[in-house]
């Protein structure tokens, strides 16, 4: 609701919707009162508007979207204009944090004021609309082209003093807001309004504005890769060079194509699914989760190994302000490894804070260390015997309620659990690298993980930053059980007449930052060859004995990756793989060699080259993939679509604009195409078993349901 309250000559209307201050309906319909009943009181002489509690507001009501009530009188335009039309001055005063329509309201008020630790955003881009309501209009106006690109397009957020230097503010206050905007309302109620309006203003600096604009289409064009709403957010802001009520009106044009395109509705998806994976529960037991679970509390956390995936584990938790004990054998590796901790907490701003993360750590070559720790995440080389041997170890060196995390992408966390006494207190904790800057962490649970074990591990995700999603124990558990099938398919389509370049070209323009052979490239194709050996797929002098080429283990097969790898190409790091590198570069260089050695491999084998298109090659890396994302949700492996589509968006780079894999197939794809489609390659390619349709996608293709009808039916 919104409250409202008379000092002397001042109407103070208050926002109270805990938590943040969304505009829903019934608060708007509240501003839209008490802004009428303090025109026409003829004591009142001027308006403050302000939010209670933690934050003013996170602007519109996103659950509302799509709902009647988003239009329901009074609209948030219609509110924001209201606010524009009054001839008695507003005054909008903010702290916390001020979003979206939050700032739709303080651009169409007189005046703007803020407490000095207010952070001032418009997120809009991120769910795919233009943040209508005057803000492109107004905005470039009162800031000027450049810092309202910066605030619109990037979506970055502001500070109280960026806000005032630019323009956006009048006034930063320190003091008790409610009684400094009282007086600053007092103090400008004799004052003329007509300058004071943001609209009847013209932009600064109209003269570079081409430059300007240019140049964030130049930006734009080479980031957006597919999504459709930065470049609609920069026509919108350009309009505003137009007078004011065309600009509106070209606003508004440009508000309603973007509000009528898939990917709104696509991103406001990711926006919501990343909140609902918190909610976590067993797929297969719906009894455990986040309400009944309690987790323990975890002040101290020790973390083993400090190769690259321990330092960024390590610093995580520092920064969380976590006590951390770093256990690495190798004492050389470990005087690095403080170093880069140090470095990494000590180069930011707020250095004397971190300085005192920095001094939470402890770094030993001694495991014993680890004897009052509450909780230990291993982060020792992918190898299934050497993590058992650690967790004996770390079984008998810690506190028995101490829970042990193991850092693995694929190990199976039951025969980890199973080195140990205490099974129920093993759990996986799958960090993605950089580990101290990727947002997930994908936590999976052993048959005998505890419930409380799952709970702690969620809350640790949450305490040091990530969206935490649970999944069950499976080779590769989700993200790389799916993800390795993409690679896969890439490859063949190289047996078939692609190049790499082409297949990486195809996936960027999809939407991706870098195709699967530029990634394989930065990431090292060894780690997968060691894989594949592991696995018994190859060997490091070629196939196995009496092994196809062609075929391993009753599936289709292609050994040009193991052929680079056996070269020594393996990527980034030795200058050459799928592509070449120059010395110091990061350049991908399509490679003579890699062309040569495809073109053999084709002609050795009696592959015959053809033309594959764009969508053949989409369709290839991407559906089996998705297939892959059924399965799981038919194994019981991840609670809902939700879980699967926030683990590539935020661990694998999928396009957010397309929502996720399971999204993307449901909504944009449709599930009865997507059916048909596997069931056409399975024909062309029967050696390979990830054509052959899920069942329940099957199910639902037949029967017409909607993948997030039925998510939604099933979530807690
Ligand atoms: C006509 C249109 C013009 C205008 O330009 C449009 C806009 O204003 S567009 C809007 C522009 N604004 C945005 O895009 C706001 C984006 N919001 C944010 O960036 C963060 O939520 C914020 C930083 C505010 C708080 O972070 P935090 O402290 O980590 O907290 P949290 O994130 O976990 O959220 C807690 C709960 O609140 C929920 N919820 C949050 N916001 C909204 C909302 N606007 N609405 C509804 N609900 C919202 C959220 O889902 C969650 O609920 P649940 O049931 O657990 O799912």
């Amino acid at each position: 609701m919104a409250e409202y309250v008379i000092y002397e000559t001042v109407a103070v209307l208050q926002i109270n919707n805990p938590p943040l201050n969304v505009l829903s309906h019934h608060v708007r319909r509240q501003l839209m009162s008490g802004l009428q009943q303090a025109l026409q009181d003829t004591a009142v002489r001027s308006i403050v508007i302000m939010g209670k509690g933690q934050i003013f507001t996170a602007g519109a009501d996103v659950k509302e979207f799509g709902t009647e009530k988003a239009l329901s009188d009074p609209s948030l335009p219609t509110l924001v204009e209201a606010v524009a039309a009054s001839n008695k001055p507003v005054v909008t005063a903010f702290h916390g944090t001020t979003l979206g329509g939050g700032v739709a309201l303080a651009l169409a008020s007189h005046y703007r004021l803020a407490a000095s630790s207010v952070k001032i955003g418009l997120p809009e881009v991120e769910i795919g609309i233009v943040p209508t309501c005057g803000v492109s209009q107004r905005l470039p106006r009162l800031v000027g082209l450049q810092t309202a690109v910066q605030m619109i397009v990037s979506a970055q957020t502001m500070s109280a003093q960026q806000a005032l230097t630019t323009g956006l503010l009048d006034k930063v206050v320190s003091g008790d807001l409610l009684s400094e905007a009282v007086g600053f309302a007092k103090s400008v109620e004799v004052q003329a309004l007509a300058d004071r309006r943001v609209g009847s203003r013209a932009v600064p600096g109209a003269d570079t504005a081409e430059d300007v604009l240019d140049a964030a289409r130049k930006r734009l064009v080479r980031r957006s890769r597919g999504a459709i709403a930065p470049l609609t957010c920069l026509q919108a802001i350009q309009a505003s060079l137009l007078p004011f009520e065309t600009g509106m009106k070209r606003e508004a044009e440009l508000g309603q194509y973007l509000w009528t395109s898939w990917q709104t509705g696509a991103l406001r998806y990711a926006f919501l699914a990343e909140r609902t994976v918190k909610r976590w529960y067993l797929p297969g037991n719906k009894t455990v989760n986040y309400r009944t679970a309690e987790p323990l509390v975890i002040n101290s956390v020790g973390v083993l190994g400090a190769g690259t995936m321990g330092v960024g584990i390590t610093i995580c938790l520092l920064q969380a302000g976590l006590k951390v004990v770093l256990i690495e054998a190798n004492k050389t590796q470990l005087d690095k490894a403080v170093t880069l901790i140090q470095r990494s907490l000590g180069g930011r701003s707020h250095s004397k804070q971190l300085s005192h993360q920095a001094m939470q750590l402890r770094a030993t070559t001694d495991y014993r260390q680890l004897g009052e720790v509450d909780l230990v995440i291993e982060a020792v080389f992918e190898d299934l015997a050497l993590k058992r041997k650690v967790f004996q170890q770390l079984d008998s060196v810690t506190k028995p309620q101490a829970i042990l995390a193991t850092n693995t992408s694929g190990l199976d966390i039951d025969k980890i659990a199973s080195a140990t006494q205490r099974p129920d207190k093993v759990i996986g904790t799958h960090f993605f690298s950089p580990a101290n800057v990727m947002r997930l962490l994908e936590n999976i649970y052993g048959r005998h993980t505890s419930p409380e074990t799952i709970a702690t591990a969620m809350q640790l995700g949450a305490t040091i930053g990530k969206v935490g999603v649970l999944v069950g124990n499976c080779p590769g558990f989700v993200g790389n059980r799916m993800k390795g099938l993409n690679f896969t398919e890439a490859m063949f389509l190289l047996e078939e007449g692609a190049e790499p370049q082409d297949v990486d070209k195809v996936l960027e323009e999809f939407g991706f930052a870098m195709g699967p052979f530029r990634v394989s490239d930065l990431a090292g194709g060894d780690v997968h060859w060691r894989r594949r050996i592991q696995a018994g797929l190859t060997t490091e002098q070629g196939p196995p004995p009496n092994t196809p080429l062609l075929y391993r283990q009753g599936n289709r097969y292609c050994p040009l990756a193991d052929m680079l790898c056996m070269q020594g190409r393996f990527g980034q790091k030795t200058g050459a793989g799928w592509y070449r590198y120059e010395s110091g570069s990061r350049a991908a260089l399509p490679d003579a060699v890699v062309h040569r050695l495809i073109l053999k491999h084709r002609q050795d084998n009696g592959l015959q080259r053809r033309n594959i298109s764009s969508q053949e090659i989409v369709e290839r890396c991407l559906y089996p993939l998705i297939n892959e994302g059924f399965r799981i949700l038919e194994e019981g492996l991840a609670a809902g679509p939700q879980d699967i589509d926030v683990i590539f968006l935020l661990g694998f780079g999928w396009p957010r604009h397309t929502g996720g894999p399971m999204y993307y197939a449901d909504k944009v794809v449709g599930l009865g195409i997507l059916l048909r489609c596997l069931e056409k390659y399975r024909a062309l390619h029967p050696r390979s078993a990830h054509w052959v349709p899920s069942s329940l996608l099957q199910t639902m293709a037949t029967q017409g349901t909607s993948l997030t009808a039925w998510a939604a039916g099933s979530r807690l």
